[in-house]
């Protein structure tokens, strides 16, 4: 993949993307954080633009993550199930607010003989996404376990999460309310945001993943802005200098928006 190749017209966010159930959901404002907006507007983004978000994607054997990445990296959907062996992952380039933004995806393994090569890439993920099968309970069941195992390599207070029900077209209306009740149960408790989608139809998964993106762009920038906060860019750095405060200000410009 061309890191310098422009980013394709259909992955340009001007808004952000809404949440599926606002019961269960990473947060509810209709609009990026104003701090966001802003520092996007002035260009007071840092190192975004050059980052790359890793995120997991984890969850039973056959539950249909790798059919998820790929009706959304490359529109395909394959009938036959082949095991994800380890781990395989692909880069999705976006544009938010103007600003270049990269996500990893990766797909690991179900199947319990994969699994230790697969943990094994679970560290520095920004994003959990845990796939169920929407038509099978169990694998709801599963989801605490496998978050749990991705929580071990990661920072549980930094980390987004997503519970995503898949194959939504085998369900009739009726077990989909069955089986969406106990999954927003399961969000909440774990504190992730709820999604149900198909990769057959292609129902939610462009919303989906637009909205992972949208979050953890947010998330970079706030921690970015967070991490700038004592030293702005203009900032004069004395060296040499006995005095405790290193950092002056250049300019005594009043910011023309929220910092
Ligand atoms: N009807 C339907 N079938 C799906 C959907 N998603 C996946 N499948 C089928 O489910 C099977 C498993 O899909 P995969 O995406 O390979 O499952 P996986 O979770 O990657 O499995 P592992 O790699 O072993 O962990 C395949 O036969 C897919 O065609 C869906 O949305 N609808
Ligand atoms: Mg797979």
């Amino acid at each position: 993949m061309n890191l310098l190749a422009p980013v394709r017209r259909d992955r340009i966010l001007a808004e952000l993307p809404q949440c599926l159930r606002k019961e269960a959901s990473l947060h509810t404002h209709k609009d990026f954080h104003p701090r966001v907006t802003c520092a996007c507007q002035e260009h007071r983004t840092g190192t975004v633009g050059f980052k790359i978000s890793k995120v997991i994607v984890v969850g039973d054997l056959s539950v249909g993550k790798t059919c998820l990445i790929n009706r959304f990296c490359k529109d395909t959907f394959d009938k036959n199930y082949k095991a994800t062996i380890g781990v395989d992952f692909e880069m999705e380039r976006f544009e938010v607010l103007g600003v270049p933004f990269s996500l990893q995806l990766w797909d690991t393994a179900g199947q319990e003989r994969f699994k230790c090569i697969a943990s094994t890439y679970y560290r520095g993920a920004q994003a959990i996404i845990i796939v169920f099968n929407l038509n099978d309970v169990t694998s709801l069941e599963h989801t605490k376990q496998w978050l749990a195992d991705a929580l071990k390599e990661n920072d549980p207070s930094s980390v987004l999460l997503f519970l995503v029900g898949s194959k939504k077209d085998l369900s009739t209306p009726a077990q989909y309310a069955l089986m969406e009740k106990d999954a927003l149960k399961v969000a909440k408790e774990i504190k992730a945001e709820f999604w149900a989608v198909s990769s057959l139809t292609g129902e939610n998964v462009r919303e989906f993943f637009f909205r992972v993106a949208a979050l953890n762009f947010e998330a970079n920038v706030l921690a970015e802005l967070e991490k700038s906060g004592a030293r702005r860019i203009g900032d004069v750095v004395r060296i040499n200098s006995d005095d405790s405060n290193l950092y002056l200000t250049a300019s005594k410009k009043k910011p023309t928006c929220c910092h």
